[in-house]
């Protein structure tokens, strides 16, 4: 089908009375676009400056941009446009009474030992690889849940529920129908900031380094300080704020990270962190642009990014889809916030599929990162209402 985006913006009289397309509620803000479901044309990284160029021609100051970026650049994204209305500060709460679950099953795929055997792979590459060129130094490997309930997952009592931590962005982004997958849905709550653009102003906040939140409070400070003072955490976090400065560099007049990390928090994991701020050159490139620039950072691919990522696709036995991609909007003047899709699942009726990872550098330890994965899935589950270490099935006891 081929819209012009005028037509579409007409076509979408009364917002309020169409289904959420996207909806995010975090420190950015509360956004919500709802409309017919009309996507921007459909296309990869290529031709996304193009195709956002040609949507902001016709939107006018009545229109927000919003929606996914996928983990692989040769992928299709998933933008809708919809009109900015008054009314869209926040989508519906959600029917408190739909959670928790009642009836579910759990299948870890892979299941905790493959994954470690993936994860010791990836670093006897690393050990051969060591002093050559385009050696392999980093690389994120990730694994999944497959959640099947005994009942459609309420999408928007999900996303209230993960909202409740004020360190994350809650999302949901109403992905493309696939097969089977009618109403197939990207919901969760990221901590991490991949892009915010306010006028000339930007912003970006990676996270990478993780430990596991505590019930003990002496405990849970114990993991924070070995987090703060871990030389290989602090590794795996530097390569992420490298290529962040390296790619947004050039669009800017002046850009700067502090010297070291930040110790940041959800209410389930701690994190090594470390804002980034700078001033563009061209105050109207469009935030989703410079998102689709800078995704896959290597908080969630590695480095070299393109050796990390040809090994992704080796060493997953099944495809990211929107995870570890971007979500966000964006508005006429460019300016908007988009995160990287972590801590999140893609929803299709009964069904939920979520993903975690973790960064592998050399001196990672294949079953503590199992574990890594095992506690960053915490939060969606406890949303769910499943137990908070159900992720951690098959995890064999590694020191905390
Ligand atoms: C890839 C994920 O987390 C990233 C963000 C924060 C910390 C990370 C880490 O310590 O490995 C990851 O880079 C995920 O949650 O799926």
């Amino acid at each position: 089908m081929n819209i012009r985006m005028s037509e579409a913006i007409e076509t979408l009289a009364k917002p309020a009375d169409h289904p959420v397309l996207f909806a995010f509620d975090g420190p950015q803000g509360q956004i919500t676009g709802r409309g017919a479901p009309i996507p921007l044309p459909r296309g990869t990284s290529r031709t996304l400056p193009d195709r956002v160029a040609r949507a902001m021609a016709t939107m006018g100051d009545k229109a927000i941009l919003g929606g996914a970026l996928p983990f692989d650049r040769e992928d299709e994204d998933c933008l809708w446009l919809c009109p900015a209305s008054e009314d869209a500060g926040h989508a519906a709460s959600g029917d408190p009474q739909a959670l928790p679950l009642r009836d579910w099953d759990l299948t870890a795929q892979p299941a905790a030992a493959d994954y470690a055997a993936a994860v010791d792979h990836a670093l006897r590459i690393m050990a051969d690889e060591a002093g050559k060129p385009q050696a392999l130094e980093k690389i994120v490997l990730a694994r999944s849940l497959l959640i099947r309930a005994g009942a459609t997952i309420p999408v928007q009592a999900l996303m209230d529920r993960l909202g409740a931590d004020p360190a994350v962005t809650a999302f949901r982004v109403t992905l493309p129908a696939r097969g089977k997958d009618a109403r197939r849905v990207l919901c969760g709550a990221t901590p991490e900031l991949l892009l915010e653009k306010r006028g000339r102003a930007i912003a970006s906040h990676p996270l990478a380094g993780s430990a596991r939140r505590m019930a003990d409070e002496g405990q849970d400070r114990a993991n924070a300080t070995a987090l703060e003072q871990s030389e290989k955490d602090r590794r795996e976090h530097a390569f992420v704020v490298e290529y962040i400065m390296d790619v947004l560099g050039p669009h800017c007049r002046s850009l700067s990270a502090p010297a070291g990390t930040t110790l940041t928090h959800t209410r389930s994991m701690w994190h090594l962190g470390t804002r980034i701020e700078g001033e563009l050159k061209d105050p109207d490139t469009p935030s989703v642009v410079l998102a689709g620039l800078l995704h896959p950072t290597p908080a969630v691919c590695g480095a070299p990014m393109r050796r990390a990522y040809d090994l992704i696709g080796a060493l997953e036995p099944l495809p990211r889809d929107f995870y570890a991609g971007a979500v966000g909007w964006c508005d006429a003047k460019g300016d908007g916030a988009w995160q990287v899709a972590i801590r999140c699942a893609q929803i299709s009726g009964a069904e939920a599929r979520l993903y975690a990872g973790a960064g592998i550098v050399p001196g990672s330890d294949p079953m503590a990162e199992a574990a890594e994965t095992g506690a960053k899935f915490g939060a969606f589950l406890t949303a769910l209402g499943l137990p908070l270490d159900a992720g951690l099935a098959g995890v064999t006891k590694v020191t905390e």
